[in-house]
């Protein structure tokens, strides 16, 4: 199936990371690719990534980058489709990654989300596409309910819990 979803990183050493964003659209149904490219490093590649991306049927991208993380701006200056941003944690806590992603001059934006967060990045790709898609909107919807089961179920296990403290 042709992508819809281009999930892109910094550097292959990103990829645990981006696993979590792979997993959910797999779960989802959702065709994405995967590339590492540089702003920094292959900023050449990344130009034509961008400039391309719209062309070539590409509905979200997923950008994410650590340290001094220009990559999802630098993205987000050369295409209209939407871009989310993740900050990874290669040094200072990732927050240096999230302030480079996170503060964007007004008029270009980047939807970042936590450090780390692969999985909330796909996430929100799956909500941004599902508004077309009511079959996506389905699936999701269903993941959202096992969600809330889960919780439900959890809350009865609490109330079998003995604790060591007092609790009214
Ligand atoms: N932030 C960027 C960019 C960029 O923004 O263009 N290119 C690589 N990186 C980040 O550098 C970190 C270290 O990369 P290496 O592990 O390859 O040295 C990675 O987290 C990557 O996302």
């Amino acid at each position: 199936m042709k992508p819809i979803v281009s999930i892109i990183m910094g550097s292959t050493s990103d990829l645990p990371i981006l696993k979590k964003a792979a997993d959910f659209l797999n779960q989802m149904e959702v065709p994405f690719e995967m590339n590492a490219l540089s702003a920094h490093r292959t900023p050449s590649e990344v130009e034509e990534f961008a400039r391309g991306a719209e062309g070539r049927g590409i509905k979200v991208i997923i950008a994410a980058a650590g340290m001094a993380a220009a990559l999802p701006g630098v993205i987000a200056a050369m295409t209209p489709v939407p871009v989310i941003g993740i900050p990874i944690n290669s040094s200072l806590d990732g927050m240096d990654a999230l302030y480079s992603i996170v503060q964007m001059p007004p008029g270009i934006s980047v939807a970042t989300v936590g450090i780390n967060a692969g999985m909330n990045a796909a996430v929100m790709a799956v909500q941004i596409l599902a508004l077309a898609d009511p079959a996506l909107a389905k699936r999701y919807g269903d993941y959202r309910s096992t969600l809330s089961q889960k919780i439900v179920k959890a809350n009865e296990e609490l109330k079998t819990v003995k604790y060591d403290f007092k609790v009214n």
